[in-house]
């Protein structure tokens, strides 16, 4: 079986401002930079075979759905790369959906970007709305939608332009239990067929039922990487204590994961 994806030592920086001044200095004030950099995520590099089903978990800021676009292609990383063997797709709560346009306008729109022909565009596009459940108001801008109804929208969009790399992000967490279901065999059947799938959840349970690997993320970079039952484990050790933690613990426990992965990446 050949790889699917291979990330290579990928980091994504971005830049934090104290206020809007700052921001504004940073775009107008040639040769000077403001602002903080942050690295959301640091030189993380792992390989992934072709039929994987891979989960990155990791507490809140760890960089779980930095990585999923990257991988996606919707953002861009900074530093490093990203090899993803045919088409990939994301489904995540809110992405890629234009707001002021209609569900139908934004299926056409998507599937455009995807280099579907007008006619294919005709011959998926009732499929879409009938999987998404959205035909009485397939015609309404996407911003009067629930965050359930955008959920479904983009689920139903990236499954059925049958991607070969297919990435969720937390995309099963909203809307209703029957939708989830139904996604849920829908992703049985793209498991089936033998295609490459990330999934990103807090949900352990979901994820040990699902997924074969897991990826630990932790502030950035990777705590642990291999067999999902191994890796959750260590993981359910660790939220045991982090949970205990107060606000400030947790934030000065980041502090120090970041700081020691920054001195390590100088030391190298
Ligand atoms: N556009 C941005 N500008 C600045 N910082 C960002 C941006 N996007 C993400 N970040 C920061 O990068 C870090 C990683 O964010 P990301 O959303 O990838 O984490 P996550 O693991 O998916 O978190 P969660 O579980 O809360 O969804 C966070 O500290 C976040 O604040």
């Amino acid at each position: 079986m050949g790889k699917s994806v291979i990330v290579r030592d990928v980091s994504k920086k971005y830049k934090l401002f104290s206020n809007p001044r700052e921001r504004l200095l940073d775009l107008v004030v040639p040769g000077k930079s403001y602002g903080e950099d942050f690295y959301a995520l640091q030189n993380i590099s792992f390989d992934v075979d072709e039929g994987d089903i891979v989960g990155f978990i990791g507490v809140n800021g760890s960089g779980k759905s930095t990585l999923s676009n990257i991988i996606a292609g919707v953002v861009p990383e900074t530093t490093g790369s990203v090899e993803v063997k045919g088409q990939a797709a994301l489904i995540a709560v809110n992405s890629g959906l234009d707001g002021k346009l209609s569900g139908r306008e934004n299926i056409e729109l998507k599937l455009l970007m995807l280099g579907f022909s007008q006619a294919e565009i005709n011959e998926l596009e009732e499929g879409i709305i009938e999987f998404a459940e959205l035909e009485k108001f397939i015609d309404q801008p996407v911003k009067s939608y629930s965050s359930g109804m955008k959920s479904r929208l983009g689920f139903a969009i990236s499954v059925n332009v049958d991607p070969d790399v297919l990435l969720i992000d937390e995309a099963l967490s909203v809307g209703d239990k029957a939708f989830a279901e139904k996604s849920l065999s829908k992703m049985y059947e793209f498991k089936e067929k033998g295609k490459t799938m990330f999934f990103v959840s807090h949900s352990i349970g979901q994820m040990r039922k699902f997924c074969e690997k897991v990826v630990w993320l932790e502030f950035g970079q990777v705590k642990e990487y291999g067999p999902s039952s191994e890796v959750l484990d260590h993981y359910e050790e660790f939220l045991k204590e982090y949970k205990q933690m107060s606000k400030k613990q947790k934030q000065e426990y980041q502090e120090k994961v970041i700081k020691e992965r920054s001195s390590k990446q100088a030391a190298t």
